[in-house]
């Protein structure tokens, strides 16, 4: 007879994922898991076993090896993974997203280890809905990526899961959603890597990848049955490498958006402000030249024009702050190619057959207050370039925004050095402090993790029908709203990431507001609520990794009660053995 059947409990199906391993479960747990036995004696604390994670991480030598550990942990022990990182925001960050996520999916074939998504290929098409049955939990929001321009790494195939992986992990670690109710999904439509293809150790198709009219086939089908399965899911695209087709068909019909455009908008309009700001330039007399003109480039230059227009320009005023450089040169009309149809809206049309020499040139004809970095060409912004944007402007705003730290247009340590530490910094990955002029210069990271896990929880939890472009832009101005005091006072653009918990309630309420603004929500439940309610309701929803211990003694200690009759005494028992309080005996 088991443990638990000789306890009178019912037996439960063991998980090495939810911490039933876990070396805090008190002797009563292990019991009635039936693990009594298989772990080390001793009860420990979260303090404890966090040190010997930490030791563990010490351990390990590069940032790869970092990264599969914490991988490790996750499959064994979720909730300690997820209070370590709640615990470690800034520092292991950097491990589980960029930059290390992007060695990550290069080498994914070499260090898969384990499932930890969904994948889905070509030829299921037609079973969809049927495959999507496979996964075991109920999904409130799923990353989906074909994997084809994986950070500025370029065509990745299906190695690309590390993406969504990392950024459901954020959702979690950011905005509270539970970790089962994330789904990591990577389409396997084949690569134009022909050296993934031959790669012998690759594990998707080895074929092209298909047609943009035969990926619409599949994604329609993708999108009935995701939202036929699981009725409200919120739908997150990241790292195509054309995704305004998808944006434009399914923005209105579906509760998706994508993270690329309108994210990487969002998120850098919400320093953005906080930047013009503190450079004491007038909105007018900003003028911004951007390296790169693919869909983070476009997506970020729309939403800087929604704030100029909010700010009083017309829209052609605002359009006309922006010049764009794409691989072939200054992105024009009359430049002779074909413009991809996003880069139209910005092509100049006052270039009079100039020819486009180089990016210096164009910043002494230009005269930028504003130097955007979306390219993926690391190092682009140069001694020169910096040295020119500093003899220009007293705050130059120089924001080299490509992923991960290998591609950005510059580190934060030049920027501040051929500045003279003058300029309006953000980057996409992180880059270190630094002492400059006897003052500790902290950098901004404009990266979309401080909005998409507010967004993604906003919808969620207004059961938006669609994501208006309101919400987005709502979620950008929560953000710039969302630096305390100290902050403000240190001139920084972003807050603290190791306050983000705090700034995706913020951001989450915004763009809670903006869905009722315009009508999209279905949780009218919420409207009524003040401010303050609506908060302690998003609080109260988030997942706590802090309390998912003692649900385990709670589970274990209201069976037994039950079991027993003695429901109250039990109950308080097992939660002061699994808090800690108690000492545990046998
Ligand atoms: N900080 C953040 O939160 C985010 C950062 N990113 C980063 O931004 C980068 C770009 O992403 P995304 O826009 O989606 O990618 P795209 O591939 O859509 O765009 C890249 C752009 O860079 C241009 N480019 C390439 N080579 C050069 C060159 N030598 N000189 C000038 N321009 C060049 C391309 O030109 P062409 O159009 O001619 O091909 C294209 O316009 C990536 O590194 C990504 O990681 C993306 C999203 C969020
Ligand atoms: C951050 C992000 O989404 C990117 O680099 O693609
Ligand atoms: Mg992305």
């Amino acid at each position: 007879m088991s443990h638990s059947q000789a306890n009178g409990l019912p037996p439960r199906h063991l998980s090495t994922t939810s911490g039933d391993f876990c070396t805090a479960n008190p002797p009563e747990v292990r019991k009635y898991l039936k693990t009594y036995g298989l772990t080390p004696p001793a009860v420990e604390s979260f303090e404890v076993q966090a040190q010997r994670c930490l030791k563990l991480l010490a351990m390990k030598p590069t940032p790869i090896e970092k990264y599969q550990y914490l991988t490790h942990l996750r499959a064994t022990n979720i909730h300690l993974f997820y209070r370590l990182l709640a615990e470690n925001i800034k520092e292991l960050t950097p491990l589980i997203y960029t930059p290390t996520v992007g060695e990550a999916c290069i080498r994914w074939s070499e260090i898969y280890t384990q499932p930890e998504g969904l994948y889905l290929s070509w030829h299921d098409r037609g079973n969809l809905h049927q495959i999507l049955h496979n996964w075991p939990h109920n999904v409130e929001i799923t990353v989906l990526t074909d994997g084809s321009r994986i950070l500025g790494l370029g065509d990745l195939g299906i190695n690309g899961m590390g993406i969504p992986v990392g950024k459901l992990a954020l959702y979690t670690a950011c905005a509270g959603i539970r970790p089962e109710a994330t789904l990591p999904l990577t389409l396997d439509l084949g690569t134009n890597n022909k050296a993934l293809r031959e790669d012998p150790l690759y594990m998707g198709s080895r074929m092209p990848k298909i047609s943009a009219e035969e990926e619409r086939e599949f994604l329609d089908e993708l999108m009935a049955a995701l939202t036929d399965k699981w009725p409200g899911i919120v739908i997150q695209f990241e790292d195509f490498k054309n995704p305004f087709p998808a944006l434009e068909r399914y923005q209105d019909t579906y509760t998706m958006f994508n993270d690329d455009v309108q994210g990487t908008g969002a998120v850098i309009v919400g320093g953005f402000i906080n930047a013009v700001k503190a450079s004491g330039v007038p909105v007018k007399d900003h003028k911004a030249v951007f390296l790169g003109a693919g869909s983070a480039g476009v997506g970020v230059a729309k939403q800087i024009v929604e704030f100029f227009m909010k700010e009083g320009l017309t829209e052609e005023e605002a359009r006309r702050k922006f010049w764009f450089v794409d691989s072939n040169g200054l992105v024009t009309l009359d430049r002779g190619d074909k413009l991809a149809d996003h880069k139209v809206y910005f092509a100049r049309d006052d270039n009079n057959g100039r020819q486009y020499q180089s990016l210096a040139r164009l910043i002494e004809f230009v005269q930028p207050t504003i130097l955007m970095g979306l390219s993926t060409i690391g190092g682009a912004f140069n001694r020169d370039i910096l040295q020119k944007m500093a003899r220009l402007n007293d705050r130059p705003i120089i924001f080299p925004l490509s992923n991960p730290s290998s591609k950005s247009e510059c580190n934060f340590e030049d920027a501040v050095r051929y500045t003279e530490g003058r300029c309006l910094f953000a980057s996409g990955s992180p880059f270190p402090a630094i002492e400059f002029g006897g003052k500790t210069l902290t950098p901004g990271q404009g990266n979309n993790m401080y909005v998409f896990p507010g967004i993604g929880l906003g919808a969620i939890i207004s059961k938006a029908v669609s994501v208006t472009q309101d919400m987005i832009y709502a979620s950008a101005e929560s953000l710039s709203t969302s630096l305390n005091k100290q902050e403000i006072a240190d001139g920084w653009l972003y807050p603290d990431i190791r306050r983000i918990r705090e700034v995706s309630v913020a951001v989450t309420r915004g763009v809670v507001r903006a869905a009722q603004k315009n009508g999209v929500d279905r949780a009218i439940e919420l409207r009524n609520l003040t401010d303050e309610q609506l908060d302690a309701y998003i609080k109260e929803r988030m997942y706590n990794p802090h309390d998912e211990g003692e649900k385990v003694g709670d589970e274990v200690a209201q069976l037994m009660a039950t079991a027993s009759g003695m429901n109250g005494h039990v109950n308080g028992h097992i939660n002061g053995i699994v808090n800690g309080v108690a000492a545990a005996h046998l």
